[in-house]
């Protein structure tokens, strides 16, 4: 493999420019004046250099992207939707490994090099979305995780508890939960069967948590307990978690001290009308931010690009955030809080490191998120895959 140097960019964080020597699929070198003569150079001189982006939570075995557009037909209750992917899934042929091929090259030429996609897991599906997203993800330039998820229950379906269990023997990485209380109607069994399941298999856990107000924040208190008691820090994220958003400023301060002594990540996509977690407070305390585009144009929803520069803004935007300093911390989740909540080794911009870069024409991170400009290059493992 050549090695490449990019030359004259500026590594983010870093504040003065940097040559990156590229050598073996790792970043070899970063350093002004770089000389390496059989390298292949490219000038990037005065551009942004950023780690692979980390898209940490998005539904790849829903979509209907590459395909026609189809309206959306859901009401607007979490029940309506669940209910109208049950009914119309199979009549647009959701899951399919093409659409899920097409969503994964468009996320890779916007600079994405992680994924964490949950699955639907229900006895009606078995693991055929499993199977379809590994499909896909064998050619592309990504790497993809799977959360075996149960977007239809599991104590109210029977059958789910079992096949969440046969995705983890088959190599799923991750355990997935739907909203303890509202949709299961029994949280304390619902976490306790996920939370057993994550630890049998040393599995990592991320939950969806729509479920709002007290009865959010308490479910998060169960999380945050069982956490704690397992020692699974580091490995449990709670995606959505909308309650945080809508507590009172003493309760949320803490549950946010409770994650960050418990390791809890949290995870968000900055969905429409639903209050984003307090990003500022959650980082400041020292809890792992992600985040991700949620449903990409499928029965949930018609939105989503796959790029998660975008992504960022949209999570910045609804945060209120004006400052760089502030726009800088969405593109934190969207990059290094993304590979802390997957458990992603050796990423970033350091010597030693996986070479997956993003380069994009820009002073500096706020303007990366809110211009979100075509990318100059993208690179993969060391290979240029965009240029
Ligand atoms: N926001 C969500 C997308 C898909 N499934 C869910 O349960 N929630």
């Amino acid at each position: 493999m050549t090695d490449v140097l990019l030359r004259g960019g500026h590594p983010w964080g870093r504040g003065a420019p940097a040559d990156i020597l590229v050598r073996d699929g790792r970043i070899h070198l970063v350093a002004p004046g770089v000389e390496a003569p059989d390298a292949r150079i490219v000038d990037i001189a005065g551009q942004l250099v950023l780690p692979g982006l980390v898209e940490a939570h998005c539904h790849l075995d829903k979509t209907l992207y590459g395909g026609p557009w189809v309206p959306h037909s859901a009401d607007d209750t979490l029940a309506g939707r669940i209910g109208n992917d049950l009914g119309r899934r199979a009549e647009l042929g959701v899951p399919s490994a093409e659409r899920i091929g097409a969503l994964l090259a468009r996320m890779s030429a916007a600079g994405t090099a992680h994924v964490r996609t949950h699955t639907d897991i229900d006895p009606q599906v078995g693991l055929r979305g499993v199977e379809a997203v590994l499909e896909a993800a064998a050619s592309a330039p990504v790497d993809v995780r799977q959360v075996a998820f149960p977007q239809h229950g599991v104590l109210i379906n029977p059958g789910t508890a079992e096949l969440l269990e046969e995705a983890l023997k088959s190599g799923v990485e991750a355990v997935g939960g739907l909203d303890p209380a509202g949709i299961d109607r029994d949280p304390v069994r619902h976490l306790d069967l996920i939370f057993g399941l994550t630890e049998r298999y040393g599995a990592h856990l991320d939950l969806h948590l729509h479920d709002g107000g007290s009865l959010g924040g308490w479910e998060l208190e169960l999380i945050t307990e069982r956490t704690r008691a397992l020692g699974l820090g580091g490995r449990v994220t709670v995606s959505h978690a909308y309650a945080l958003g809508q507590l009172d400023d003493a309760y949320q301060d803490r549950l946010i001290q409770g994650f960050a002594e418990a390791g809890v990540a949290i995870a968000t996509a900055a969905v429409y009308s639903f209050p984003v977690p307090p990003i500022k407070k959650l980082r400041a305390a020292g809890v792992t931010v992600a985040c991700g585009h949620d449903g990409i144009r499928d029965l949930w929803g018609p939105y989503g690009s796959g790029d998660m520069l975008e992504r960022a803004m949209h999570v910045a935007y609804r945060s209120t955030f004006r400052r760089d300093e502030d726009i800088e911390l969405a593109l934190e989740a969207a990059t290094y809080g993304g590979a802390r909540a997957l458990g992603l080794e050796s990423y970033g911009l350091s010597p030693g490191d996986r070479a997956d870069l993003v380069v994009v024409p820009c002073g500096g991170a706020a303007e990366a998120v809110v211009v979100h400009p075509a990318r100059t290059l993208v690179m993969k493992d060391g290979v240029v895959l965009h240029n």
